[in-house]
């Protein structure tokens, strides 16, 4: 099954139609994991057995025509709780953790007889930008194996632009769904902070912290994420609005005609690659043609975003990874004298390096005497950034510019500087400390390597993002590229 060939809609309309069964769907998923994920290994925990079973009882009962996902698998990254079946969040630490509960997004699913085909391999606890953090695996660039996926959505992503799976579940915090859907060239999607609750979402940063789809395409992106968004009572950010029907609004009559974009001269200024910027340079021309209006703005702050954002998320990390101290949650160390020799050895042992780090900088940065110069600080420019975008949307309807400053780079070639890690993420954070939503859109490719064009929108104005980002794939064949796995470029 070719998943670049059809779309949810079609999918769906099959099942009904009983052109395909839920069982012949979910086998031809595993068919396309086991033919390429030696290769990509995106997957941490394959659910064969009960996805199989439950297509089966599917196909028993047949599936519902308002049950837009029923009977078809979809990944989920590792980091989202699951009921019964492992969630490692790519950590040693919760090797033998088998969740007792679902996330709402799960429950969400589920209620539609979605089918989990398996979890996804991320940088331990979403931390970091390459999958490379992952205690388990390295996933690969499905376009190029020797590069790495981004991260820390590298599973999701990559296992979707391999084929293997139609969509996929990921998370972010600081551009965890944007850069990883850059680098893979596929669509990813961050919701307004609120839109989608994040109960049962293993916490990073909870001021930041969203769910979103990766997926082929724009439409399915918009489907997908209607129905994991809405108001929760478990999670109290979540928001009370209404949920529009994304999808429903994109069709032939979706335009940009006077749609006003705002251009950001930092998104396009130093650091940025030159053909990254001639391929988002002929993007915003596209624009131009079909009938939006083209600014250059300033967002002034963004060169503190980075510095902010790693203060403010490590110190919620620090925070929210207190619990994993082998008694509460993670993997008892067994060679112990007492009970801080528990807590102690357990977290050493359990933890990776990076996630080491930044627990002892969030520590830092919350504590007494250093508290105002560093997590004070960062809260200052997190409302400077805000207040940014704030004065941009004021007269223009959506921001623009690169998800990422470069295409995927070689596995192995930033792991060991984290701060070069860390700039990566320079265009990608300010949308999660303002709460915006935000996308990555396939927009070309330089040096054969997708290329992604990042749209950001207003506060809760996901409709108008979408609209922007399927005119332009409606009028463009970048997204119908396809990699060739194993062909390295
Ligand atoms: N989690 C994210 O959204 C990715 C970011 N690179 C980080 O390491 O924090």
């Amino acid at each position: 099954m070719n998943f670049y060939e059809t779309d949810l809609t079609q999918l769906h309309d099959d099942l009904v139609n009983k052109k395909i069964s839920a069982t012949e769907l979910t086998k031809a998923t595993y068919d396309n994991i086991k033919a390429k994920d030696d290769q990509i290994e995106a997957f941490l925990t394959l659910n064969e057995e009960n996805a199989l079973a439950e297509a089966a009882a599917l196909d028993e009962k047949g599936i519902a025509a308002d049950q837009l996902v029923a009977g078809i698998p979809l990944g989920v990254k590792d980091n989202i709780v699951t009921k019964d079946i492992r969630t490692t969040a790519a950590s040693k630490i919760l090797d033998n953790f088998k969740p007792i509960y679902d996330a709402t997004v799960i429950e969400k699913l589920k209620a539609q007889n979605f089918i989990n085909a398996g979890k996804l391999n991320l940088d331990e606890f979403a931390m970091g930008g390459s999958t490379e953090n992952s205690a388990y695996q390295v996933t690969h660039n499905a376009w190029d194996l020797t590069r790495v996926p981004g991260g820390s959505s590298g599973g999701s992503a990559a296992s979707v632009a391999a084929g293997e799976v139609l969509a996929a579940l990921g998370t972010d915090t600081g551009g965890s769904i944007r850069l990883p859907a850059s680098y893979n060239g596929v669509v990813g999607m961050k919701p307004t902070y609120g839109r989608v609750s994040r109960w049962g979402i293993i916490a990073f940063g909870s001021s930041l912290d969203q769910v979103g789809w990766l997926t082929t395409s724009v439409k399915d992106n918009a489907l997908l994420t209607s129905l994991i968004s809405g108001h929760d009572d478990h999670d109290l950010t979540s928001s009370t609005r209404d949920v529009p029907d994304f999808g429903a609004q994109l069709n032939d009559d979706t335009n940009v005609n006077g749609l006003r974009i705002a251009v950001p001269k930092e998104y396009l200024g130093e650091g940025v690659d030159e053909k990254v910027k001639e391929v988002i340079k002929a993007a915003l021309k596209h624009y131009e043609s079909l009938g939006a209006i083209v600014d250059e703005v300033s967002l002034p702050h963004t060169q503190y975003g980075v510095a902010a954002y790693y203060i403010i998320s490590s110190s919620e990390a620090s925070s929210n990874l207190q619990r994993f101290d082998g008694i509460r949650y993670g993997v008892r160390a067994t060679d112990v004298q007492d009970l801080e020799d528990v807590y102690v050895k357990s977290r050493s042992e359990g933890f990776g390096d990076e996630v080491k780090r930044r627990i002892m900088l969030g520590t830092f940065s919350l504590s007494a005497g250093f508290y105002d110069a560093y997590f004070n600080k960062a809260s200052q420019i997190r409302a400077l950034i805000r207040q940014d975008f704030e004065n941009v949307f004021k007269d223009h309807d959506v921001v623009m510019g690169p998800a990422g400053p470069t295409v995927a780079y070689k596995i192995g070639s930033n792991i060991a500087d984290p701060k070069t890690m860390y700039m990566n993420d320079v265009l990608t954070v300010p949308v999660n400390m303002a709460g915006l939503p935000g996308m990555s859109i396939p927009a070309g490719l330089a040096d054969g390597m997708p290329v992604g064009l990042q749209i950001i929108g207003k506060p809760f104005d996901e409709e108008t993002m979408y609209k922007a980002a399927y005119t332009f794939e409606q009028s463009t064949d970048f997204h119908k590229a396809q990699p060739n796995i194993g062909g390295q470029n």
